[in-house]
């Protein structure tokens, strides 16, 4: 995986990737080749995920040269993502929750299973697949989907540790580490998503979709769902566009969202002129246990609380992002130690604005970092507005059900997308 964190690198990708999006990727998506072969599936998830590339961008491509039935599959997995953000929009408690189990799940290892825990992140638990797998994410970011899907099964059935921990320890070292996809993907593997339903990795499929480079021995025969604590919350309303702020204004931007030039439109249309651009120079703490360790919590010393790979990804990320919007509204731009008041306030002031806009941070760490920036704010009279994207508001208030019932709608969303 390259380390070109730019919209510039991301769409090259997403153009190379698109002859190969129809039905290529539907036969051969499932295949995981190992690191020097990935050209069965497209790599854009860290790109995507910070939206230097969006989902609009990267469907709008592929259907532009394959109709909907060819790339029904890739169009498919696109929305994944759309509905796994929706799912975590209208249940934020599964995210407090999870965040709120991972130091106690450490704290609470006995052990025997801490030496596990420790051989399981380092690779060193002599099971085949499972520790290349572990130092393939560590040394590049990046998991295929059915090794993700290989690796929280055997962790939580074979090895039997928290599943928290296991999703702990992608969210730190995937590029694309991403507070819904991650977190559900692994309570859809252990049985909590879809209630009765896990997923068994067993040495059979390994072996058959790495093309035999693997044959694990000593797997789990059995995953019996893990007991949940309190069952998935009744759905909350999704969220709706707030009313956009009138004349001067400043745009702060976030990891979750670094293409504020497909929303200028809107900002324009309501009589928003941007007069400042920031972003922060870093990321926010990639995982709970990446919190807690910059916190000073001594147990949260695990191999590598933060990525260096997905730190400098995210940075670099922010700094293009940053850049874009820079350009797209003709204003200087700064980078912010933190999207804290303390240094917000100043660089508001030292622009005359009292209006102050930002991307919709879907439920996650950034999220929870603006929820407190915007009532530090609002007690110095400076109002916070999030501007929802149509893509997101339109999709979101269907992801009460499972995947099935919301994939169904994709046809209508792409149409009020104005996609094909
Ligand atoms: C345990 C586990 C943890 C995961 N954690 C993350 C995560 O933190 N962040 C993340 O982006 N994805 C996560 N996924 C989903 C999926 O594995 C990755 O999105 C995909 O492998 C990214 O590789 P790609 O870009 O080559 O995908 P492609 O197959 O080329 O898919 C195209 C795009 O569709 C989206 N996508 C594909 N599959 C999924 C999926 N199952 N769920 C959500 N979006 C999908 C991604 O944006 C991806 O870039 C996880 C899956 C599992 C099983």
């Amino acid at each position: 995986m390259t380390l070109d964190a730019t919209r510039a690198e991301g769409l090259a990708r997403l153009a190379d990737f698109v002859p190969r999006a129809g039905r290529a990727y539907a036969a051969e998506r499932n295949l995981d080749r190992g690191p020097a072969d990935r050209t069965n599936v497209s790599t854009l998830s860290p790109w995507v995920r910070h939206r230097l590339v969006t989902e609009a961008d990267a469907v709008g491509a592929v259907l532009q040269r394959h109709s909907l039935d060819s790339a029904s599959k890739f169009v498919q997995e696109v929305y994944w993502r759309t509905y796994w953000k929706g799912w975590l929009e209208l249940r934020p408690s599964v995210w407090a929750r999870y965040a709120a189990a991972v130091e106690p799940a450490l704290t609470g290892l006995s052990a025997a299973q801490r030496a596990s825990y420790d051989a399981a992140v380092t690779g060193h638990t002599g099971i085949e697949g499972f520790d290349d797998w572990a130092r393939e994410l560590v040394d590049t970011g990046y998991l295929h989907n059915h090794a993700r899907m290989w690796f929280a099964s055997i962790w939580i059935f074979t090895l039997r540790l928290p599943w928290q921990l296991g999703a702990d320890f992608f969210l730190r070292h995937l590029l694309d580490g991403d507070p819904a996809s991650n977190t559900l993907s692994w309570r859809w593997v252990g049985g909590l998503q879809t209630v009765g339903k896990t997923y068994l990795a067993t040495t059979q499929n390994i072996e058959f979709a790495t093309e035999g480079r693997f044959h694990p021995r000593g797997l789990a025969t059995h995953a019996i769902a893990l007991d949940d604590d309190a069952p998935a919350p009744t759905p909350l309303a999704a969220p709706q566009p707030e009313p956009l702020p009138t004349g001067r204004v400043a745009l702060l931007l976030h990891e979750d969202d670094l293409n504020a030039e497909s929303l200028a439109s809107g900002l324009e249309a309501a009589g928003a002129q941007v007069v400042a651009v920031a972003a922060p120079s870093a990321g926010e703490p990639r995982s709970p246990l990446s919190l807690l360790s910059a916190e000073g919590f001594t147990a949260a010393s695990v191999p590598e609380p933060s990525s260096p790979l997905a730190v400098e990804f995210t940075a670099g990320a922010l700094a293009d992002g940053r850049d874009r919007a820079g350009a797209h509204f003709a204003t200087g731009t700064d980078a912010l130690d933190a999207p804290t008041a303390s240094a917000v306030l100043p660089w508001l002031r030292a622009h005359n604005v009292t209006a102050l806009v930002t991307p919709y941070a879907p439920v996650g760490a950034v999220r929870d970092r603006l929820d407190r920036l915007a009532s530090d704010l609002a007690a110095e009279g400076v109002t916070l507005t999030r501007v929802l994207r149509p893509w997101d508001a339109q999709a979101w208030p269907h992801a009460t059900r499972g995947f099935f019932s919301f994939r169904e709608r994709i046809p209508a969303l792409l149409r009020e997308q104005q996609i094909r």
